[in-house]
């Protein structure tokens, strides 16, 4: 008779562990099955008993004794599985020329811990490239990729990486991951954002540029957060274009609680954007997903309560509720997508907006000869014009290079989107990158790489006017993405940026309140996926 406890029972246990990272757990993706994972492995045990009761009846004086060795078992099992995981990351993986830190090749919990120290994982990447080199294997599977060849990549072969579940069980347009589904929702998206659909979304545009400027107005003189102000007003426009009502952030000063749990959201996935086997665990869970649950249930009431009430000028949310209602049964699935996609419509135009403002201010703050000279190029438009209109800003050539050096400095999504290699492989320059490798594009690194831009950590607008060399690598400046995924509402933001500066420096000058530090401002950013800026007290004052 067999004892089950005995040394060869745990060797072929282990074995068996071996066998199931080798053959099953390498291939593919796994983050989505954990909660699969831990049921399995959770009721494994109670089934082992079961069985070892049945066959070796007389081995086992007790339950308790079976129910322990088939615990003892699993152990072994589970160790199978990660010494052989442990073993293959460390020294056989496809990925092991590539360098890098020697713990990230292990396990996605060292880029994790570095994420986790302040939020700055742009600044922590690009450490390690400037220790490592253009290629970094940052995670077991996961390379960062700072070359600017690497960029065709995002726009022949933009396969969407794991990352792209963090809203499941929804999907909206931005996290599909399937090319062809993608294009077909993408195209009802267009609709939302065509030249005549820009155009009816300007009169909103500007009622909320004014709350925003009357609230100015009256704090003359003193410090203002405009960190807070400037998410109020992307909020608030944004909330008038997804649901049909705007979150009065404006006019009440107070932070909605979209807002808040959003920026609390992403937070999460900032820290976690490589642990995402994490998320379903999270959302699986009693109390620990309540406040996720209240979230979402009391998006699915905007959504009903804008479904019921067609605004008098569409919205962005309009060509996507057509479509959604002249499905003859749309699916449960179809039903979650719709949600998906009304808060993305939220999400992607607020943060983003928002933090373009507030770091196109803090540089015109620091930079008082870029604030003269573009107070010198609206005022001379305003003077030319007798009414200016939003689309006659697109034509001032310092107010956009203001623009986009902030956004090259401060870029609002700054670490990049992830994608995965396709299944021949691919060569960045001379180096190949292997089957369903996992790659990431840093932005922020690329956008201060000095092989790119000529003194690429200062504020030089000139470098998109009249000094050319200054740019030597035009293609890296992506920072509305590239592709067929690029960001569909560019426009928008650029509407919203370009109205609110032009407004803005036209009636004030801008400075620093004594008590704010540049320092503070630039340690303060955290990268959530999207850039979040933290307090940035400034004065406005009236200009002679
Ligand atoms: C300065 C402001 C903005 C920046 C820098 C920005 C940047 C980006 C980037 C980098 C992407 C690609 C994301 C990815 O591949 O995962 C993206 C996608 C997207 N953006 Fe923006 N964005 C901005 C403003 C806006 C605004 C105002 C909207 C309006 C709703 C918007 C809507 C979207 C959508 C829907 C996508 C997904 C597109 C797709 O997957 O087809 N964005 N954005």
């Amino acid at each position: 008779m067999i004892d089950i406890r005995a040394t060869l029972a745990k060797q072929i246990a282990f074995a068996a562990g071996v066998v199931l990272h080798l053959a099953v757990f390498r291939i593919g993706e796994w983050d989505m099955a954990t909660t699969s994972l831990i049921n399995t492995f959770a009721l494994l045990p109670l089934v082992a008993t079961a069985l070892l009761s049945r066959v070796f009846p007389d081995v086992y004086s007790s339950l308790l004794q079976t129910a322990t060795a088939a615990a003892t078992l699993e152990g072994f099992l589970i160790l199978g599985v990660y010494t052989s995981m442990m073993i293959y990351r460390g020294w056989f993986h496809r990925l092991r020329k590539f360098p890098g830190p020697f713990l990230a090749r292990f396990s996605n919990l060292y880029i994790t811990a570095l994420s986790a120290k302040n939020l700055h994982l742009y600044n922590e990447v690009q450490r390690l490239h400037q220790k490592y080199g253009d290629f970094v294997r940052v995670g077991p599977s996961e390379i960062s990729i700072n070359d600017p060849g690497a960029l065709p990549l995002l726009q022949t072969n933009p396969t969407k990486g794991p990352w792209y579940n963090v809203l499941q069980p929804r999907i909206s347009l931005q996290v599909i991951r399937d090319k062809n589904e993608h294009l077909v929702r993408r195209k009802i998206w267009d609709r939302a954002f065509s030249a005549k659909a820009l155009r009816d979304y300007e009169p909103r545009v500007i009622r909320h540029a004014n709350n925003l400027l009357e609230h100015l107005a009256r704090t003359e003189g003193q410090p203002i957060n405009v960190s807070d102000w400037f998410n109020f007003f992307s909020f608030d426009v944004m909330g008038d274009l997804a649901w049909g009502k705007s979150f009065n952030m404006l006019r009440d000063g107070i932070k909605h609680y979209f807002m808040v749990v959003l920026h609390a959201d992403m937070t999460n996935i900032g820290l976690f954007s490589h642990m995402l086997w994490l998320f379903p665990i999270f959302k699986a869970t009693p109390i620990l997903n309540a406040e996720h649950r209240r979230f979402w249930d009391w998006l699915k009431v905007q959504v009903s309560e804008r479904r019921r009430k067609e605004p008098e000028l569409p919205d962005v949310f309009s060509p996507l509720l057509e479509a959604h209602n002249a499905k003859a049964k749309p699916t449960a699935q179809e039903e979650l997508d719709l949600e998906g996609d009304a808060y993305l419509i939220a999400v992607a135009g607020s943060d983003t907006v928002a933090a373009s403002l507030g770091s196109l201010f803090f540089e015109l703050a620091c930079d008082q000869d870029s604030l003269k000279k573009l107070q010198g190029e609206v005022d001379e438009l305003f003077e030319a014009q007798e009414e200016v209109t939003i689309r006659s800003l697109a034509n001032l050539p310092f107010l956009d290079a203001v623009i986009n050096e902030a956004l090259r400095l401060h870029p609002p999504v700054p670490s990049g989107v992830q994608r995965v290699i396709p299944s021949q492989g691919m060569h960045i320059g001379d180096t190949f990158i292997p089957a369903d490798t996992l790659v990431q594009v840093p932005t922020y690194t690329q956008l201060r790489d000095v092989r790119n831009f000529e003194k690429p950590d200062e504020f030089a607008p000139e470098r998109w006017t009249t000094k050319p060399e200054m740019v030597k690598e035009a293609g890296v400046f992506m920072p509305f993405g590239t592709g067929r995924y690029m960001c569909i509402g560019k426009q928008l933001a650029l509407m919203e940026i370009r109205w609110v500066t032009a407004q803005i420096v036209r009636r004030w000058d801008v400075a620093f309140a004594p008590d704010q530090g540049k320092e503070a401002f630039i340690e303060g950013q955290r990268d959530t996926f999207t850039l979040v800026l933290p307090t940035l007290n400034l004065i406005f004052t009236r200009r002679a």
